[in-house]
């Protein structure tokens, strides 16, 4: 078991490395969210159970830090205020509860990561529908099937594996990578 999950996930990485068609996608996610960032706008990350994790994780990397000290950029889990939660999930149903969100506080030129290893959880393709609505690019993070993600997002991540902790480490990988990247990319030069 155990020398099996690590080589389960040192394949996964190693088939993204040498993807050059992802390598493409990153650098188009990078340009839509570093444009974004350079016209004042934010990023909004949003996710259900380890995918909510990812989704706080990658905010808080923005605002507080990467690799460098710099000045804050500004990303927003959804995933976060409870009261927001708990009350649009009561008020009007589970599948809102980011899609509310989205139309509260979202603007156009935005930029909305979506993160679903099924791809097909209500609440985030609600999202996606919401967001595009206003004029927000969706950066999706799925796995191999795509779900009901693959063809409502601008740019669609699709890990290639059928297992649930096989995509969320190839989401993390690739969250990490982009925040590495945005950080460069903002700030590279203020670096020395
Ligand atoms: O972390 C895990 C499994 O590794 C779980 O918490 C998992 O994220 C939850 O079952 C989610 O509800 C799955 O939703 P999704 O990724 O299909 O949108
Ligand atoms: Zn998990």
């Amino acid at each position: 078991m155990l020398e099996s999950e690590f080589s389960k996930s040192i394949a996964l990485l190693t088939t993204m490395r040498n993807d050059t068609g992802l390598h493409d996608q990153v650098q188009q996610a990078l340009e839509i969210s570093v444009s974004a960032l350079k016209s004042g706008k934010k990023i909004l990350f949003a996710g259900n159970g380890g995918s909510a994790a990812d989704a706080q994780h990658w905010a808080g990397e923005l605002v507080s830090r990467f690799y460098f000290d710099r000045p804050g950029l500004p990303g927003i889990a959804l995933t976060t205020d409870t009261s927001i939660i708990t009350a649009v999930g009561n008020d009007y149903g589970y599948d809102y509860v980011f899609a509310r969100q989205i139309e509260a506080l979202g603007a156009e030129g935005d930029v909305f990561y979506a993160i679903s290893t099924s791809g097909n959880s209500k609440n985030i393709i609600r999202a996606i529908d919401a967001a595009r609505a206003k004029g927000i690019k969706v950066i999706g993070f799925t796995g191999q099937s795509g779900g009901a993600m693959a063809s409502a997002c601008d740019i669609c991540f699709r890990i290639p594996s059928t297992e649930t902790p096989r995509i969320q480490e190839g989401h993390e990988a690739l969250g990490h990578l982009l925040c590495a990247l945005i950080e460069q990319e903002m700030f590279g030069d203020a670096r020395h």
